[in-house]
């Protein structure tokens, strides 16, 4: 019995098998930029994805996710509320069905059609993904907004590759993808302590969420609700989408941001 995004096996059922659900640095939360400090010592983020290192797509029966060979700090995200740069591992993406908001993050209680996870780890204090996932500081997550408008340029070569990895478990070679075509002209960000947002809901993610969002057309949104949570073999048809968790309880967090 695994977890999903269903009636049963949704979210409002994770704290049963993960009781760290209920804990006190959850993500994702509401944002509400009239309460998000400045901060003198919060400086700008800084991507170095050049030599980007995609290696494939895959399709974990949760999202459709894209891998990088993390051997090296090749691909990092580093400044901002970090102390040390911390290396691209995936990125992954949540949506909802047509019409609905997808996010997870919400901004004074509104959401967006879909939200991009760039997930790093830190490298510099730990020695595998795995270790720092369950550290306070292990990871780095960078939440970017999509909104519905025109067909986002770069977009295709993703949604393009859609078709490969319909199934739990399939996965496609995916090289020389340069993640940097995915981000918006501003880098403005809030930031502040939380986890991951499926279980095992660790508590070890940094937050960085980008104020602007990008531009994405509902007909490439669309293409990733061809996806299923359910594998080829499984008896009955499920269709990957509402794979978001709703916001939890701020609780005794401070909420950070840089720039207006
Ligand atoms: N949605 S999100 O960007 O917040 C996000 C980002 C990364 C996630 O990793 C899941 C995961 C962690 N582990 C793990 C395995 C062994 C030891 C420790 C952790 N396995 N799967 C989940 C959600
Ligand atoms: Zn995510």
């Amino acid at each position: 019995h695994h977890w999903g995004y269903g009636k049963e096996d949704g979210p409002s059922a994770w704290h049963t098998e993960y009781p760290v659900a209920k804990g006190n640095r959850q993500s994702p939360i509401d944002i509400i930029p009239d309460e998000a400090r400045r901060d003198s010592s919060l400086g700008p983020i800084f991507l170095k994805y050049d030599r980007c290192t995609s290696l494939n797509i895959a399709n974990n029966g949760h999202s459709v996710v894209v891998e990088f060979n993390d051997s090296d700090d090749r691909s990092v995200i580093q400044g901002g509320p970090l102390d040390n740069p911390y290396r691209l591992k995936q990125f992954h993406f949540h949506w909802a069905e047509k019409g609905c908001e997808g996010s997870e993050h919400t901004v004074a209680g509104v959401g967006y059609a879909s939200e991009l996870h760039l997930v790093h780890w830190n490298a510099a204090k730990y020695k595998t993904f795995e270790e720092a996932a369950t550290a306070p500081d292990g990871l780095a997550v960078l939440g970017i907004f999509l909104e519905l408008g025109d067909d986002h340029r770069w977009l295709h070569m993703i949604t393009d590759a859609l078709y490969m990895v319909k199934f739990k478990g399939s996965s496609s070679d995916f090289k020389g993808f340069n993640p940097k075509c995915l981000l918006p002209s501003n880098l403005h960000y809030w930031t502040y302590l939380g986890s991951l947002t499926t279980p095992p809901l660790h508590e070890s993610v940094i937050w960085i969420v980008l104020k602007e969002p990008i531009v994405v057309s509902e007909k490439q949104l669309g293409m990733f609700r061809l996806l299923q949570f359910s594998g080829e073999e499984d008896s009955q048809r499920m269709r990957m989408e509402n794979n978001f968790r709703p916001p939890q309880p701020l609780k005794e967090r401070l909420l950070r941001q840089f720039k207006q």
